[in-house]
């Protein structure tokens, strides 16, 4: 790949373009300092990553630029799904299915995003969700995120496998993260986790339920032949690999797990779970009615539509069209949130209006994080956000609880 060495008057290009974008706030030492490291030399950058950086319009346009940064298996790690990846893809697509219904004549000059959860003010509904592993992405990892969501109000879910501790995502995001938790089959462990995210002051501990042991993810598995570098962060295959440098992890037994999210899960082990979570118990991974209704039943406060991203199963059913069900078993009785897909304002406007309480972004915020660390997820935030205002105004829904059922039809 050609390599570019900025120099007095190139600098000058890349600012000029850099003016032209409408995401105030990436300075190019930023810029020059993440493509330098995605080739190992010090301000050393290609065209390729400096075009796809200077074209920046929205949160997609951070994706090449990830994959002009990242290692083949890492993109890989990231990007893909199950099986053929339809479900990744139809999870935004499928957002195209449902149209919004816009009303006019409606005093829009004031657009509050701001929105309640659990009692607590938001100052948006978009949230980011679990991603493991993210100095695989990123040197800064997960700390450059919780300082990206504290930066912008954003709520942050830590993950059981994260590449930073709670105690630490903590500190950087300035107030407390959810905590979602991988089980592994060793009680003990399950417990220890609970307690330590409750001690660091985590309010939510968030199970997921839909990534089973022995996922089928071929194309990662076609760009680990190609690039076959040591990783020890985010695409070892064995268990121990996989959890020995989690911090989440670090300093508990593991010898009698063998799985971290193990295939005898059960409603069971949800109701000893509710037994020891004192906080907000949430379940993530639910996508049909029946399960919600079960889920509310056994004690959850929270449900989580997704399908992981289509990261686990090849449903071919994208979480947008599982919402309304869940919505409706639900009947109100605990908040429902949706990931999977969202890729625009007008699909966390289009998920608010089908019912969702907050709404989750998982690669989008990591594409930035790969590109930019710390700003790029900022940029991602603020690129959503600068959205779904748009759209709350040309809708005719100045506030958060404006946006109801009647403003979205399946088409
Ligand atoms: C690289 C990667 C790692 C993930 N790790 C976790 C995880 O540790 N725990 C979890 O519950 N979900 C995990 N997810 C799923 C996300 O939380 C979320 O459900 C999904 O990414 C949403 O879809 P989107 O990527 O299309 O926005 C991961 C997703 C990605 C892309
Ligand atoms: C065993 C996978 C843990 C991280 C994860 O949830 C993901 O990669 O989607």
């Amino acid at each position: 790949m050609k390599t570019f060495r900025p120099e007095r008057t190139q600098r000058r290009r890349i600012l000029r373009a850099f003016a032209a974008l409408p995401i105030a706030g990436l300075p190019l030492t930023t810029l020059l300092g993440a493509l330098a490291r995605a080739h190992a030399e010090p301000a050393a950058v290609s065209d390729a990553a400096l075009t796809a950086a200077a074209q920046i319009l929205n949160v997609m346009d951070f994706e090449p630029l990830a994959k002009a940064t990242l290692p083949p298996a890492h993109f890989a790690y990231l990007a893909t799904g199950a099986d053929d990846d339809q479900t990744v893809r139809l999870n935004h697509e499928a957002f195209s299915h449902y149209q919004i219904r816009s009303r006019r004549l409606i005093d829009v000059s004031h657009a509050d995003l701001s929105t309640q959860v659990f009692g607590q003010p938001w100052t948006c509904p978009i949230y980011l969700s679990a991603v493991g592993s993210m100095r695989a992405f990123h040197p800064d990892g997960e700390l450059a995120v919780a300082r990206a969501a504290g930066a912008k109000s954003a709520l942050m879910m830590l993950s059981t496998v994260a590449t930073t501790s709670i105690e630490d995502a903590i500190a950087a995001r300035g107030t407390p993260v959810w905590q979602q938790l991988y089980t592994t089959d060793d009680w003990s462990i399950t417990q220890a986790i609970v307690r330590r995210a409750e001690r660091a002051g985590s309010s939510a501990i968030v199970l997921t339920v839909d990534n089973l042991t022995g996922r089928n993810n071929e194309t990662l598995e076609r760009a680990k032949r190609v690039d076959t570098r040591d990783c020890a962060q985010c695409h070892v295959s064995d268990f121990a690999g996989y959890t020995r440098r989690k911090p989440m992890l670090a300093g508990l037994d593991l010898s009698h797990a063998t799985e971290l999210s193990p295939l005898n899960m059960s409603w069971d082990f949800f109701a000893r779970l509710r037994g020891v979570v004192s906080g907000k118990l949430i379940i993530k991974g639910i996508v049909t009615a029946e399960d919600a209704a079960l889920a509310v039943r056994h004690g959850a406060d929270g449900i989580v539509v997704s399908n992981h991203g289509g990261r686990d199963e090849e449903t071919l059913r994208p979480s947008i069209d599982c919402l309304p069900e869940v919505v409706a078993a639900v009947k109100r009785r605990v908040p429902v949130f949706v990931d999977g897909g969202i890729r625009r304002g007008t699909d966390v406007f289009k998920a608010l209006a089908l019912g969702a309480t907050g709404v989750g972004i998982g690669r989008p915020y990591v594409w930035g994080l790969a590109a930019f660390g710390q700003s790029g997820v900022e940029a991602v935030i603020d690129l959503l956000t600068r959205e779904l205002r748009q759209i709350m105004r040309q809708a005719g829904t100045p506030t958060i609880a404006a946006i109801t059922p009647e403003h979205v039809i399946h088409g």
